[in-house]
């Protein structure tokens, strides 16, 4: 798609993203170049905003729109002792110098033990900073998350954190458009993460490259905000440059009333300005992958890619099998690193730990969902359950409702609110050889911890393989009660008999 594309010539039906490209060009490109495009919003951490404020220091430039920035701290936080100094040299620096910046350059903080404290795709959401129809970005590949609110969310580098920054701005070359299409209802069990595990497997980890992915239809109009921010978190995963979902009812009433949403008359006109924000009828997209949700099951990966996934009723899949020789490759590398052979039932696979977190699946809705699977049952013996709630105040919430009383009678772990077990840039770490069920996004090799192994799975997988011990979904805790192995708390017989099932 060219530049020229963007220019909306009158009645000219567009998409969703059209429409806000177009809204937010400053600078038309001329001869190809990139268009420059104004930032409504500009997310950061501990990770990458260093270096952009060594940079605007240098520079002697101050911030362009301190008023639309916000820091919170997440990646290099404990999720345990929290008052206590940071343990880790590295993290410790990396907290205390974004303390310091926020600081100098006066910008909106949430550092740890602060009641909007969290990872930072979680936070934006729950103050209403994101909302439909502005352009959000944050030195984090997950900042597609803020799609979900029909917002142009994408993460950026630190050069280009430290251009924001400067000018609230961005050079940016038009995107391709891409249409996941989700009809049908999802079957009691499956969730938001299994159709986009479902998605990735479908167009590969590359296959969103250069477009930005709107996920349409019955199945997404039907998915509550938490659902939708799952899917769009992980477009980045399907190597796409953003995920979206047009604004609609569900939006406005999970935006109404939040801290920054506006108010009174302002919120009536951003209604109105909202409400003709979703694709018109007959705009074309470059590219349409239509999806039955009706026939999804519960997902899980096996490799070490987001892609290298499968129904959890199959097994492992053969490498010899993969026609593409660097898909085989790639295949045969993973199984390798999984220490799992090819013609293995996933059910079969027993787990050493389950991470329940993330900015893909830690807020309330799938805390709750998680909770709901576990109340009252017995952990899987050996297995080391964390849950992390995304924020302070969905941990707050959460508890409000007895969650973590939940989760700790199972014999898991409630947490403090942090990117965790997400990726090894904290205290929360599989050792070596370690395998996890994992609800967040990313399977790569040493991602939990050096050696570790991740199979990313739903809230609700999450939960039935806490339960059982090996890779499940809420389908066969059916099965068990059927065969009447209920898991119960007190019912030890049980859990023994589940034991012995899973070794033989
Ligand atoms: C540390 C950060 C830059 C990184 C990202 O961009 O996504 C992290 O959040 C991740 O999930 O790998
Ligand atoms: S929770 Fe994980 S994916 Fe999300 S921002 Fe933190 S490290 Fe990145």
């Amino acid at each position: 798609m060219t530049v020229e594309q963007h220019a909306a010539p009158a009645g000219r039906p567009r998409t969703l993203a059209e429409k806000l490209w177009d809204d937010h060009v400053v600078v038309k490109g001329e001869n190809g170049d990139p268009d420059l495009i104004y930032i409504d919003l500009h997310l950061i951490h501990e990770v990458t905003s260093p270096q952009a404020f060594d940079g605007l220091r240098m520079a002697d430039r101050p911030l362009r729109r301190v008023d639309l920035m916000i820091a919170t701290e997440d990646h290099n936080t404990p999720t345990l002792n929290i008052t206590k100094q940071i343990e880790d040299p590295t993290s410790r620096v990396q907290i205390e110098t974004l303390r310091r910046n926020v600081e100098e350059f006066g910008v909106r903080a949430h550092p740890l033990g602060d009641a909007e404290q969290g990872i930072v795709h979680v936070v934006g959401p729950q103050l209403g900073l994101t909302m439909p129809g502005i352009t959000v970005v944050c030195g984090d590949s997950h900042t597609s998350t803020h799609g979900a609110f029909g917002a142009l969310a994408f993460g950026i580098g630190t050069s280009e954190v430290e251009h924001v920054m400067a000018t609230q701005t961005l050079p940016l070359k038009p995107f391709k458009t891409m249409a996941i299409n989700v009809e049908g209802e999802l079957r009691p069990g499956v969730t938001a993460k299994d159709i986009i595990l479902a998605v990735i497997a479908e167009i590969g980890t590359g296959g969103g490259q250069g477009y930005v992915l709107e996920y349409r239809g019955s199945t997404i109009r039907s998915l509550p905000m938490d659902g939708r921010m799952t899917m769009c978190n992980m477009s980045i995963e399907a190597g796409a440059r953003a995920g979206m979902v047009a604004p609609d009812e569900i939006t406005f009433e999970y935006v109404r009333g939040r801290e920054c949403a506006p108010r009174g008359e302002d919120w009536d006109r951003a209604v109105e300005y909202w409400r003709t924000l979703p694709t018109d009828e007959g705009a074309v997209f470059d590219r349409e992958v239509f999806i039955d949700a009706s026939k999804l099951e519960p997902f899980v990966t096996w490799g070490t890619n987001p892609g290298q996934g499968s129904l959890l009723s199959e097994s492992v899949p053969d490498p010899a099998k993969i026609e593409d020789p660097s898909a085989r490759a790639a295949a045969e590398r993973a199984l390798e690193y999984m220490d799992l052979t090819a013609g293995t039932p996933l059910k079969e696979i027993a787990v050493d730990a389950v991470f329940m977190g993330s900015c893909t699946n830690s807020r309330l809705d799938d805390l709750r969902s998680f909770a709901e699977i576990i109340r009252g049952k017995k952990k899987a013996e050996g297995v080391r359950l964390m849950v992390v709630p995304g924020s302070a105040k969905v941990r707050l919430e959460a508890e409000a409702e007895g969650i973590d009383k939940i989760v700790e009678e199972f014999g898991g772990e409630w947490r403090f609110a942090g990117c965790s077990m997400c990726l090894g840039m904290n205290p929360d770490q599989l050792a070596p050889g370690e395998r996890c069920a994992s609800t967040s996004n990313r399977n790569f090799e040493g991602r939990q911890g050096k050696g570790g192994r991740t199979h990313l799975v739903s809230p609700l997988v999450a939960a039935a393989t806490a339960i059982r011990g090996t890779l499940s979904s809420p389908w066969d805790l059916e099965t068990d009660a059927a065969n009447g192995v209920t898991h119960e708390a007190d019912a030890d017989a049980g859990a023994e008999t589940i034991a012995e099932t899973v070794e033989a």
